[in-house]
């Protein structure tokens, strides 16, 4: 099938390429025509495991393009829309701007299909009622709307497109629209189905919801055990056992349950939040207040970490060298979008510390993006001379760090692991004074 994917970031590109892993004739748009020379070079713009090679390879066979010109995606009868859902400056709302400018693009070149319906598929993460009313942009052209959230995790993308935990379709209300689109879709997604993955059919509304409440979910259960984390500093308690213990519970699982400086990135944060202020839109903001705690406990790891640091320096960070390993949201990725490893860097920057900052993926991003940052090549280099060396990024380089070999080169053999990620007996034996978070 001829596919179009408008908006070719972290889930877009990703989707596009993965389409054509699959078989389809695909088209990327993005108005970053940097992002779609890089693409169209068969580079990928951002750091995720597998993604270059399913790119190079289908850009290499001729499947799939990059465009910034819409013009290109006429011919195609399926269109994603993938572009960003930011927080919006200065409110915790969802900012729908490009999802709007994305439709209002497409519509003009919206039209019958030779092959059988046009369809337009939202994948963004939007705020519940929006597709509604897209789908009324889009109607008097024709083609129908569709509604299908996307659950990726960076640094799993490719696997997760395409072998996905269960794929949701939210359907126009009209019965022959809707087995319509279906149809469509399942012939878009056939190689997935034919792998079982579980397919849910749900009205528009459904399939929204379903999204942020599965965010909403997540989120709530790292600030679960960051809260009790903060219980067991009072108590002197060890989460990471209590994690363990709670998580045997099959109604509990043990994923998620992850103790540290708590969730940043590009979705979970921004989609509680505007899950929050939609609610509020609808008169219903009280179902949703505990999202607010949520929010809460996760900006306490953040200031508490910082704590943890101008405590082990003795109250001052001033004038001191502060090694910090991490600068993503989370390993095997270079996204730094709401990272609580940058923000605590900050953080004990605006405190008058020297800070050197390592990343395997983003530290190359972070040195174009911010020049008044030191960036080390890596952990070594990094830790020369610190005070304290804070693990805030739990990539496995750092988890294989040797620390006999990298107490040679500190000023205070003093190590904050905000990621719960070493093993404090082997950093203690070694002559390290170790701080994990929620553990004695
Ligand atoms: N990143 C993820 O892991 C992930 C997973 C599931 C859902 N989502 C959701 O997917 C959406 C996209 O997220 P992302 O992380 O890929 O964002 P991103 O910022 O990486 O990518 C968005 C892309 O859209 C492009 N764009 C903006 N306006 C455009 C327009 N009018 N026409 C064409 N392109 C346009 C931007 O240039 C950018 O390349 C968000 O709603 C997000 O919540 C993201
Ligand atoms: O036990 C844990 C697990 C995760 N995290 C942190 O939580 C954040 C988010 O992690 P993760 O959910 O793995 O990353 P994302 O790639 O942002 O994926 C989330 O957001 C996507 C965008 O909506 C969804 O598609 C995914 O299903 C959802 O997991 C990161 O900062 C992690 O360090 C913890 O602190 N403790």
């Amino acid at each position: 099938m001829r596919i179009s994917v408008i908006g070719c970031g972290y889930l877009g590109a990703v989707h596009a390429a993965c389409m054509a892993e699959v078989g389809h004739d695909v088209v990327g748009i993005d108005v970053d025509a940097a992002k779609v020379a890089l693409l169209s070079a068969g580079q990928a713009p951002f750091h995720e495991p597998g993604f270059n090679e399913v790119l190079a390879r289908n850009v290499a066979a001729g499947r799939l393009r990059f465009s910034t010109d819409f013009a290109d995606l006429a011919d195609a009868q399926v269109h994603f829309i993938g572009v960003g859902t930011p927080q919006a400056p200065g409110s915790i709302a969802a900012d729908l701007t490009y999802v709007d400018a994305a439709i209002t693009a497409l519509v003009p070149h919206l039209g019958e299909h030779p092959d059988g319906p046009t369809l337009v598929v939202g994948k963004s993460t939007v705020p519940v009622g929006t597709a509604a009313r897209l789908a009324e942009v889009v109607a008097p052209t024709g083609a129908h709307l569709v509604w299908n959230p996307e659950f990726l995790r960076e640094g799993f993308a490719v696997q997760d497109t395409l072998s996905p935990d269960r794929i949701v379709y939210g359907l126009p209300t009209d019965p022959a629209q809707a087995t319509a689109s279906r149809d469509t879709l399942d012939a878009v997604y056939r190689t997935l189905l034919d792998q079982d993955i579980p397919r849910l059919v749900t009205d528009y509304a459904t399939a929204e919801l379903v999204k942020v409440a599965a965010n909403s979910f997540l989120a709530t259960k790292i600030s679960f055990i960051n809260a009790m984390a903060e219980l067991c500093e009072a108590t002197g308690a060890d989460v990471t056992q209590l994690a363990e213990a709670i998580g045997h519970d099959d109604r509990i699982g043990p994923k998620f349950l992850k103790a540290g400086i708590g969730f940043g990135g590009g979705c979970l944060p921004k989609d509680i939040r505007a899950f929050m202020a939609r609610a509020g839109e609808l008169g219903v903001d009280q179902a949703l207040t505990f999202l607010r705690e949520v929010d809460n406990i996760n900006d306490r790891r953040r200031s508490h970490a910082v704590e943890l640091a101008r405590t082990a320096v003795g109250g001052e960070l001033s004038g001191k060298r502060i090694a910090v390993l991490g600068a993503a949201f989370k390993p095997n990725s270079d996204d730094m979008r709401n990272s609580p490893a940058l923000d605590i860097a900050n953080a004990i920057a605006g405190q008058g510390a020297s800070v050197v900052i390592t990343d395997p993926a983003a530290g190359p991003v972070l040195a174009r993006q911010r020049p008044d940052m030191e960036v080390a090549p890596d952990a070594a280099t990094a830790v020369a001379g610190a005070d304290v060396v804070m693990l805030l990024t739990e990539w496995q380089d750092f988890r294989d760090l040797d620390p006999a070999e990298l107490k040679a080169h500190v000023a205070t053999p003093w190590i904050i692991d905000g990621r719960n990620a070493l093993d404090p007996v082997a950093w203690r034996a070694a002559g390290w004074t170790y701080q994990g978070i929620g553990r004695p």
